[in-house]
């Protein structure tokens, strides 16, 4: 353990049985088994895809845990940091899931053994967390292109980069970009955009780097736009899409706020993608952040 981190006792693990391809029985045995000849005690908790939140909820309110893992992907993630959020009881992450943005934005071990040892080797950190359109959000948001495709991966049974970019380029070809209006606490912006997200992080669990050079505690959040650009300019964009250089390029701008609303003007209602959960909400949407409102635990050497 850290000098500075706190000796983590009592701890309850969320799992998702159908996150990831890995054993789940074995996986709770190993986490039994670890933690009992390390003298920590483990309870565990199965989602059912029913109520879950609210049961989490109560066990939280009503048990003195010292951290609560997710062991899952996004969806679980963003679970447990629900049941969580302004508690001061830490969110650890045992990635399972495809894309696990989050715990790789944490720097977190991707694989599930090794980040068990967060429960001895970690830092607290805090994390701001965000309110979009009444959802709660600790990670990635957006509308446009990526919620598209994320609505078409959730509602089909294909997995997988190599699915994804096939539905990608098949729904290139029809894509209409959407008109929006932003109005935040810094400045108004209304314009075409291909793809409208709203950051907390940096990176989306394919390893896109959309927000670059931000923090995830600074009380503030940006929206990373990227207007409609000719075929001919797609392969710059994705280059700088994994090098670190969202701004690099004429099609692309960011915008750092407190809060925001985004209209679509004549819509009453957009697709939005929350932490990788697809969803119709009503326009406009109001988003606010809720800065250092997420207990996390990082590995030691996290940078941020
Ligand atoms: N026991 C269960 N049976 C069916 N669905 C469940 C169950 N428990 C949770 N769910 C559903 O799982 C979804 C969340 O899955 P999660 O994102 O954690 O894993 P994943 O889909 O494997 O990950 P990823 O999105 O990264 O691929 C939620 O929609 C939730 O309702």
């Amino acid at each position: 353990m850290t000098p500075t981190a706190p000796t983590l006792q009592r701890l309850l693990f969320v799992m998702n049985p159908i996150s990831g391809d890995i054993d789940k029985a074995e996986l709770s045995d190993l986490i039994k088994e670890i933690c009992t000849s390390r003298g920590t005690a483990a309870e565990l908790y199965n989602t059912t895809g029913e109520n879950d939140l609210e049961q989490l909820r109560d066990k939280v309110g009503s048990n003195a845990y010292d951290a609560v893992f997710a062991a899952g992907g996004d969806g679980t993630v963003n679970l447990v940091a629900q049941a969580l959020v302004s508690s001061g009881v830490p969110l650890g992450i045992l990635p399972l899931g495809s894309g696990n943005g989050l715990s790789k934005d944490l720097g977190i071990p991707q694989d599930a053994e090794q980040a068990l040892h967060l429960v001895w080797e970690h830092q607290v950190k805090p994390l701001d967390t965000l309110e979009v359109g009444g959802h709660f959000s600790t990670h990635l948001a957006d509308l446009g292109f990526n919620a598209l495709i994320v609505e078409r991966f959730s509602s089909g049974d294909t997995r997988g980069p190599g699915a994804y970019v096939r539905v990608a380029l098949q729904e290139y070809m029809g894509y209409e970009p959407v008109h929006y209006r932003i109005v935040t606490d810094q400045e108004t912006w209304e314009g075409e955009a291909f793809m409208l997200t709203i950051a907390n992080a940096r990176t989306f669990g394919s390893n896109v780097v959309i927000n670059p050079d931000s923090r995830m505690d600074d009380g503030r959040f940006e929206l990373c736009v990227i207007e409609p650009f000719p075929a001919t300019a797609a392969p710059g964009i994705l280059y700088r899409l994994y090098t670190n250089d969202f701004d690099d390029s004429e099609y692309t701008r960011r915008l750092r706020c407190r809060h925001a609303s985004i209209e679509v003007p004549g819509q009453q209602q957009a697709l939005v993608q929350i932490d990788g959960e697809p969803m119709h909400l009503p326009l406009p949407i109001h988003i606010a952040i809720k800065p250092q409102s997420l207990q996390v635990l990082a590995p030691p050497s996290a940078a941020e």
